[in-house]
């Protein structure tokens, strides 16, 4: 195989990155010396991989190779918006961009893209598969590509939570391209979540290092986040009772003071119906505006991702009837609609967004200093990733999740396959778990799952600042339910055993809930005294076949021997708590 990229210019390689950055419009960067370890790799004709955390700068890796040698590199995204964007800014900055696909209004664009017109080329895997051989062509026989990149490349993966299958087909296509007169094209993989079964899948999918005997490089950077603030609160979803209450500290009154001393009587009401939860007359938009509620200060942006279309568009309409300016984004609308709004937004003319996950990937706004998570999110990597929309300047942000403790999360597709279904799940049962736990800082818990176990605690989130949760004595109600699944040796239990022993135990300790005696049968579990022969059939269920191990056994012979001076001393976890 031939060299796999032409060498750039005739400069040196500082001068011909610090020109590449300039034709970027980013002169004033300082590489970082991972990203130059990136850049560099691309120069030596080397596959690689990058797993950063968001906003780290990872773009800059795929965005360079093109300035620099003048040729078109393919960026395959997955999204329409996302890519659309991208495009919007990169041809603010001076760049000439493209995408391509059913959604480019101007049918010139393909055949200027295929005579090599733009540095970069946004595509989804669709119609990358469709034009593979134009593709080939400005390759092979113009010699106009500098790089194949994927971003948000966890999606390759069937391990990862934003599976697309059209991304299996890139390995296939890839291969196709590489095989010419010209030699392979090298290929950058980039994402910011990525656990270690998922890195390694997209590796193999994407056939990194293939065409050079396995050498590739891999730039795995730590995806902490350390500016971001998490925090968990448990809040009463029906009705939407709470929701005033819980996000009112999120916002403050910023219209004429003058108003105020006059006395107008619907501001004030206003003001103390943010407060005071009852929904007053409509009123001019941006009556409030986002502010940070520890500092006080203002400013910045507020995304807030509700699960279903529905929800978003009650606490659109509630937060508006307050005087918020936010906006609903939900696929249910036009894209027409959602481009304006997205760009108002960027352009702070809209201060607030309420979503659902339809908004968010690749949003490029340095200044949201709040992102809410109003109701279950999808799992603990789609959380992360969501969540990192918030404070991309580095500068603090907040990361709030609100969920109701008395169920659990469950959304999955209706349509996927067993695997996919069971790699979901889990991502459920993650979420749950982050959201209950209150003995590991958040940051932490979310690193660890990705496969970071070395971060430090973040010190900001609730976790950290509120310290442990004393413990309690819990010996009545550890020997309650323990005497129960003793009872039923060892048989498998369904929604009907569980809830029925909820109901005989309610007799006996009237003040727990059903999500205390479900977080308590968790902590037993772990303490050894239950075990379980197999997993329970859904998130509501804290068991499948328990059975009480021998030290469960010992307990409840101490215990009924002994009340007095037996105990069980445990920290409850969120869900025991309400
Ligand atoms: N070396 C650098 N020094 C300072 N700023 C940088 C540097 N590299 C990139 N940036 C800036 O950081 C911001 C985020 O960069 P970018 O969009 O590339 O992040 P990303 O890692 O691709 O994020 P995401 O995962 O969300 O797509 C941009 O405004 C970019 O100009």
């Amino acid at each position: 195989m031939q060299a796999r990229c032409a060498h750039p210019h005739v400069l040196g390689w500082d001068e011909a990155i610090q020109q590449g950055l300039s034709r970027l419009n980013s002169k004033k960067i300082q590489l970082r010396d991972w990203q130059r370890s990136v850049v560099d790799s691309w120069r030596d004709g080397k596959d690689s991989f990058v797993l950063s955390s968001t906003g780290s700068g990872k773009s800059v890796c795929y965005q360079l190779p093109a300035m620099i040698s003048g040729k078109t590199c393919i960026v395959v995204s997955p999204l329409i918006s996302l890519m659309r964007d991208q495009c919007e800014q990169l041809v603010e900055q001076g760049v000439s961009a493209c995408y391509l696909g059913s959604a480019q209004p101007d049918k010139m664009v393909h055949g200027r893209a295929m005579s090599g017109e733009y540095l970069l080329l946004y595509i989804c895997p669709e119609t990358l598969v469709k034009i593979c051989d134009s593709l080939w062509r400005l390759h092979h026989e113009q010699g106009k590509v500098c790089l194949l990149a994927v971003d948000e490349a966890h999606c390759v993966s069937k391990w990862g939570h934003d599976f697309r299958p059209s991304y299996l087909d890139l390995g296939r296509a890839f291969q196709q391209l590489h095989d010419g007169p010209r030699g392979a094209i090298p290929v950058m993989a980039l994402t910011a979540t990525a656990s270690p079964p998922v890195r390694e899948d997209v590796m193999k999918i994407l056939r990194l290092g293939s065409s050079r005997n396995g050498d590739m490089f891999v730039c795995l950077n730590s995806f902490s986040r350390p500016n971001l603030c998490f925090t968990v609160h448990h809040t009463n979803m029906d009705n939407l009772q709470c929701l005033e209450k819980d996000l009112a500290p999120y916002f403050e009154y910023a219209g004429d003071p003058t108003l105020l001393m006059k006395g107008d009587n619907r501001i004030v009401a206003g003001i103390r119906t943010l407060r005071e939860h009852t929904v007053p007359r409509a009123r001019p938009i941006s009556t409030y505006v986002p502010r940070m509620p520890e500092s006080n200060s203002r400013g910045g942006s507020i995304i807030i991702y509700a699960p279903t279309r529905n929800l978003v568009k009650l606490i659109a309409m509630k937060l508006r009837k307050l005087g918020v300016s936010a906006e609903p984004f939900h696929a249910g609308l036009t894209k027409h609609h959602l481009h304006k709004v997205q760009q108002d937004f960027m352009r702070n003319k809209c201060k607030c967004i309420v979503a659902t996950v339809a908004f968010g990937m690749g949003i490029n706004k340095p200044d949201v200093r709040l992102v809410v998570h109003y109701g279950w999110p999808q799992g603990l990597e789609q959380y992360f990733q969501e969540a990192g929309r918030a404070g991309r300047d580095g500068e603090e942000a907040k990361c709030a999740l609100f969920v109701d403790f008395r169920g659990v999360p469950s959304l999955l597709p209706s349509q996927c396959d067993e695997e996919r279904r069971a790699t979901l799940q889990r991502g459920l049962t993650a979420v749950f778990l982050y959201a209950v736990r209150l003995n590991r800082c958040r940051l932490q818990q979310i690193l660890s799952r990705l496969g970071d176990e070395a971060a430090p605690p973040c010190r900001k989130c609730d976790v950290c600042s509120q310290g442990q949760q004393p413990e309690q004595q819990l010996g009545k109600e550890a020997a309650t339910l323990l005497r129960e699944v003793h009872g039923k040796g060892g048989e498998t239990w369904d929604r009907g055993t569980w809830q029925e022993a909820v109901s005989s135990w309610h007799k006996s300790c009237p003040s727990r809930s059903v999500s205390f005696w479900r977080g308590l049968a968790r902590l037993l579990l772990e303490e050894g005294v239950l075990e379980d022969l197999h997993a329970p059939a859904s998130l509501l269920l804290p068991f499948g076949a328990p059975r009480v191990t021998e030290e469960g056994t010992t307990f409840l012979g101490r215990w009924d021997a002994d009340q007095q001076n037996t105990t069980k001393m445990l920290r409850p976890e969120a869900d025991m708590l309400v």
